[in-house]
């Protein structure tokens, strides 16, 4: 089974989470004397549930080999997850629908333009992180506190091949 990629879009990522760019702010206004534009209160974090706190944290991701293969679904049950990439870099991104148990029909696949990061809900299913460069910096802003935040499930093959991404187009 091949998933189509898709252009990330706010309202395509809407029931995953949220897209963070400068064009999903819920305001815009300038600070410092006029020298600064604040894109503010882009996406919200979640974190604090079962006495959690917000970090922030860097990932550096290298390619996985082509054709990039989706063998298995994450989520975080107690907080939100945020990725934004440090140097403009495109991204890819799976996410599955709100099914509890991911299904291969539900899944989701986007690319971030390198503009773009995101955040994904709690709880929802998603792909850990995919970078299409080597040495790939990615800001994450996520969850530390006591509990389990990491739920892992393995998807199964699609007529008897493993799921991969349709990409390069
Ligand atoms: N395991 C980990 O911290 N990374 C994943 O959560 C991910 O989504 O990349
Ligand atoms: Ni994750």
């Amino acid at each position: 089974m091949k998933l189509k990629v898709e252009p990330l879009t706010p309202d395509a990522f809407a029931p995953f989470g949220e897209v963070i760019s400068t064009a999903t702010a819920r305001d815009e206004y300038k600070i410092n004397l006029g020298t600064t534009t604040r894109f503010h209160d882009i996406s919200r974090v979640d974190a604090g549930d079962a006495g959690g706190a917000p970090i922030i944290s860097i990932f550096r991701g290298t390619p996985r080999p082509m054709p990039i293969e989706i063998k298995m679904m994450e989520r975080h049950p107690l907080g939100s997850q945020a990725f934004v990439p440090m140097a403009g870099q495109k991204f890819l991104i799976v996410v599955a629908d709100g099914t509890d148990i991911p299904q291969p029909e539900n899944l989701r696949a986007f690319i971030s333009d390198g503009s773009q990061g995101v955040t994904y809900g709690k709880n929802v299913w998603h792909h850990p992180l995919l970078v299409l460069e080597p040495n790939s910096n990615f800001l994450i802003v996520d969850r530390s506190g006591p509990g389990n935040n990491l739920n892992e499930i393995d998807l199964p093959r699609v007529d008897g091949t493993v799921i991969t991404l349709d990409w390069p187009v």
